[in-house]
């Protein structure tokens, strides 16, 4: 089994969700049965929380033993905590809210009524991850990292045409000035989400056909930022055949 990126097509947005989550629980067991505790990276956007409903509706959900993962986001949006635009808060209210999980197993960044500023939120988010790094690792290795991407190529906060997808010497990096609103987040580095053994990059609808297809086309990451996002084992374009327009034939696999 190679390491290439591979592109999984399904029919609409709802089978989308479905069958990633199907997945997700599926993988999430096979992990625990291999290791002690499983680090999951969730995503804000469209498809994010539309995929974690999913996992909540299905009642093979109730097989993962939940208190041996540790869920933990890719980026958040620095508005308060409760903000509707949070993404720890999309997730907690599609899934995580249902789950029997131990407080100290979710890792959401910061919130910017914390009273800290946006750039100490980045440190105590860059500590959090180095508590929980293993054999030296500033991180942990993130088992399965969920990623979105934007009609722009944009993934989690790192945005075409700027600093932060060139950023290698720090895991978390404060973001301003945001070409997506709100204008300040946090953001997990390329080399942190490259790390991971899988990621899972879930897009659905036409504004992201030319963003994948530039990205698997061999955009640079500059340009389209998700065109550098490849994980260590793993790294899979799950898409909606409106998402898979301009993907050409040959790259989209077969279901395996
Ligand atoms: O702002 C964000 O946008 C991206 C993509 O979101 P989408 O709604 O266009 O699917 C998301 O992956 C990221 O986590 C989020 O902060």
């Amino acid at each position: 089994m190679t390491n290439e990126r591979r592109v999984l097509v399904h029919p609409d947005k709802a089978s989308l969700a479905g069958a990633v989550a199907a997945r997700f629980i599926t993988k999430t067991l096979d992990i625990l049965d291999a290791q002690p505790v499983a680090h999951i990276v969730l995503t804000g956007g469209t498809m994010g929380a539309s995929v974690l409903e999913a996992v909540a509706s299905s009642p093979a959900h109730t097989s993962v033993d939940w208190s041996r993962v540790h869920f933990w986001w890719g980026d958040e949006r620095w508005v308060p905590a409760g903000d509707a635009e949070r993404n720890d808060g999309q997730s907690r209210a599609a899934l995580l809210d249902r789950l029997d999980l131990p407080a100290e197993n979710v890792h959401p960044f910061p919130a910017s009524d914390s009273g800290i500023s946006l750039d100490e939120a980045a440190d105590v988010y860059a500590t959090e991850l180095a508590a929980h790094g293993v054999d030296g690792l500033t991180h942990p290795v993130f088992d399965i990292t969920f990623l979105g991407a934007g009609p722009d190529g944009h993934v989690a906060s790192l945005f075409p045409h700027r600093s932060g997808i060139q950023v290698t010497d720090r895991t978390v990096i404060p973001v301003r000035n945001s070409p997506k609103p709100p204008p300040e987040r946090l953001s997990l580095t390329r080399p942190v989400l490259n790390a991971s053994q899988r990621i899972w990059i879930v897009l659905a609808g036409a504004d992201k056909a030319s963003a994948l297809g530039l990205a698997l086309a061999g955009a640079s990451r500059d340009e389209v930022p998700v065109a550098g996002i490849k994980g260590r084992r793993r790294t899979v374009f799950f898409v909606d055949r409106e998402a898979a327009a301009e993907v050409p034939e040959e790259l989209i696999a077969p279901d395996y």
